[in-house]
């Protein structure tokens, strides 16, 4: 199974690259992890709510066609119903029986607009709090890693 994360923005932060990195060289044995990162569309702060609903249909459009072919999409959204490490495990296992691959898109600092959220097979949130998107991407890595542990019954997950 191949898993991409699709997502709006550079990582700058050196703390959360090493962090990534690491769940990266962890997975390796379980699954091939690939990211693709897209530009972000620049807003100005005192955009108004119109400005920015065009920036997430900009990042949107290319955010759709950025997932690979035939790849399940998960959308995360911090609205979205709340998924437990367990479901994300069940998810992958689901995936590997069916021999489907996975895309996790994660949003740009306005999150994702109405066509992405439309066409993802599934939404899930992490929690009700709302991380940076760049936090996201890390936490979103660990949790592959723990879903993995999960799914084949070796310690980590407590
Ligand atoms: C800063 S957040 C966007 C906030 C925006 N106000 C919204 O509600 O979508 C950037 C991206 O990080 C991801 N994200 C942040 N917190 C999340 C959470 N609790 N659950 C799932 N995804 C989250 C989403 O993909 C979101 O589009």
């Amino acid at each position: 199974m191949q898993i991409q994360v699709l997502c709006v923005g550079r990582i700058k932060d050196s703390y959360l690259n090493e962090g990534i990195a690491e769940f990266a060289k962890r997975l390796r044995p379980y699954t091939t992890v690939f990211v693709t990162e897209l530009a972000e569309v620049k807003v100005p702060e005192s955009a108004s709510p119109s400005a920015e609903m065009q920036v997430k249909e900009r990042e949107g459009e290319k955010i759709l066609a950025g997932v690979k072919p035939g790849f399940l999409t998960i959308a995360l959204d911090p609205r979205a119903p709340l998924i437990a490490s367990e479901e994300i495990a069940a998810q992958l296992g689901e995936a590997e029986l069916s021999g489907k691959n996975i895309c996790f898109i994660i949003g740009g600092p306005l999150g994702l607009g109405p066509a992405v959220l439309a066409a993802a097979d599934r939404k899930v949130s992490f929690s009700r709090l709302t991380f940076t998107h760049t936090m996201i991407r890390l936490i979103l890595f660990e949790q592959i890693y723990r879903g993995f542990r999960i799914l084949r019954g070796e310690p980590y997950h407590k």
